[in-house]
């Protein structure tokens, strides 16, 4: 008689999560194009930038049909409205920077920007699965995937920096794919006790984490810095935690009292949160708390991935347990790449905001704050704080240094070994090995 699996008994897989195996979290192949009832949509997302130079976005949204959203059937229709009513939004609301902005969003674009929100699960601002995962198509359709061959679908001020802001983000994305793909390979092993299979999945993530950095660093040739700072960021930046918008926005025809979300920001890339559970990482309560409620703003499948991964038995327990110098080493070694990575996204985040900051302070206090050096225009609210609203420095560098903490010591010659792809010589690994016997090698 055939016997069927329950589900603790199933191999962890990544296929419930809409995970791909080509793109990881990325979007395959999305729309660029809505039905041509949403027509009146896509002309405005589509010119978003221009209209917002010509101070004319939120009268041309203004103007806009109230339209139905139960047209919208697929989950890339559904996406794609969703980047375009977002964008519009943040045009919407930005449009004359931190001294004029508003306290409603119209019920034209508050009533299906909501509705498309619920049917996905994300909040009704710009998120990085909007901006990002969704926003991309190869301009050769057979070329490859690199910055020359991809175009985002639709931009927001900032020229070339904003395209190459989301396109290098979407690159790191890219670069995680292995990672991705090799976590059930680490849940499985950890659960048949598949020590040898564990050492080759981690050897894999911590290879992607260092493609993943080599892939950040491409920012600093596509974005000019004072673009970012001066232009960009405030595009990205929501009404939560935000000093320019106290209150927070009414979406009107939702209800009256208004309602507060963060902006756009990576931390809503559901890969670091997936290494940091898988890995153990447990961070303070202030960080913890918004690195948490940044999941709310992921797609909910890929929010479940997450949730599902902290809830697999402790993979640091396995690697304490086994007491392999290779598994230890391989453990150890995503420990440092995802260190690095966070070490070389601080570097980031100081020559695109803290340096930038410095300089029109500087210019401010001269009296020299003219609207022709691009850092001038950036708003003073958000100086201190992330498009998250996060106190930028203090938070990076906890969260870097919580990641520290799951380390586990091993010995020099061990982490050789690994980093050479040395095999081990002897594979019979089980379950139950102690410490006291790891220290007699
Ligand atoms: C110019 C480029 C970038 C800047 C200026 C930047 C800025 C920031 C800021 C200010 C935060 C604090 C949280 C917030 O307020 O939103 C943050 C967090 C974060 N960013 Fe970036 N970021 C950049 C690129 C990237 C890229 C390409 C990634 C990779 C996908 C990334 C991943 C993260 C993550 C994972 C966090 C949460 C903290 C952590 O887990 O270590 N960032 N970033």
């Amino acid at each position: 008689m055939a016997t069927t699996l329950t589900d603790s008994q199933k191999p962890f897989s990544l296929d419930p999560y809409h995970v791909s195996d080509v793109f990881g979290f990325i979007l395959p192949a999305p729309l660029t194009e809505l039905p041509p009832y949403y027509q009146p949509w896509m002309d405005i997302a589509q010119h978003v930038t221009e209209l917002i130079y010509s101070h004319t976005l939120r009268s041309h949204i203004l103007k806009m049909p109230l339209l139905n959203t139960r047209f919208l059937e697929s989950h890339r229709e559904l996406r794609l409205a969703h980047l375009a009513l977002s964008v519009m939004t943040m045009g919407y609301v930005w449009q004359e920077g931190e001294n004029d902005t508003v306290k409603i969003l119209p019920r034209n674009l508050a009533v299906p920007y909501w509705k498309v929100s619920q049917r996905l699960g994300l909040p009704p601002i710009l998120t990085h699965a909007d901006a990002v995962l969704a926003n991309w198509k190869k301009r050769d359709p057979h070329g490859p995937f690199d910055m020359e061959n991809l175009e985002l679908l639709v931009t927001l001020p900032g020229g070339d920096s904003v395209r190459g802001f989301f396109m290098v983000t979407l690159l790191v994305e890219l670069a995680a794919v292995p990672a991705i793909k090799s976590i059930p390979l680490v849940i499985n092993g950890v659960q048949c006790g598949d020590a040898e299979t564990v050492t080759r999945a981690l050897e894999e993530i911590s290879q992607a984490m260092e493609g993943m950095t080599d892939a950040l660093k491409l920012m600093h040739a596509y974005v000019k810095p004072d673009v970012f700072y001066g232009i960009i960021r405030i595009y990205l930046s929501g009404w939560k935690d935000n000093s320019s918008m106290p209150a927070g926005l009414v979406y009107e025809g939702i209800q009256a009292e208004p309602m507060e979300y963060s902006g756009g920001s990576a931390a809503q890339s559901s890969l670091l949160h997936c290494f940091d559970e898988l890995l153990g990482v447990k961070h303070e309560e202030n960080c913890g708390a918004f690195l948490t409620r940044m999941r709310n703003y992921m797609p909910s499948s890929h929010k479940h991935l997450i949730q599902d991964i902290s809830l697999q038995p402790s993979l640091r327990g396995f690697v304490q347990q086994e007491a392999s110098e290779l598994l230890t080493a391989a453990f150890q070694l995503c420990v440092t790449k995802l260190m690095a990575l966070r070490s070389y996204h601080i570097n980031v985040v100081s020559c695109f905001i803290t340096i930038p900051a410095a300089r029109a302070r500087q210019l401010r206090r001269q009296g020299n704050s003219s609207q022709e050096e691009t850092v001038s225009r950036a708003p003073t609210a958000l100086e201190e704080t992330g498009t998250g609203g996060s106190g930028i420095m203090s938070f990076l560098k906890t969260v870097r240094d919580r990641t520290r903490d799951v380390s586990l010591p091993l010995d020099n010659r061990a982490m050789q070994k690994s980093t050479n792809g040395a095999q081990p010589q002897n594979t019979q690994y089980t379950t139950h090995q102690t410490h006291l016997q790891s220290n007699t090698f």
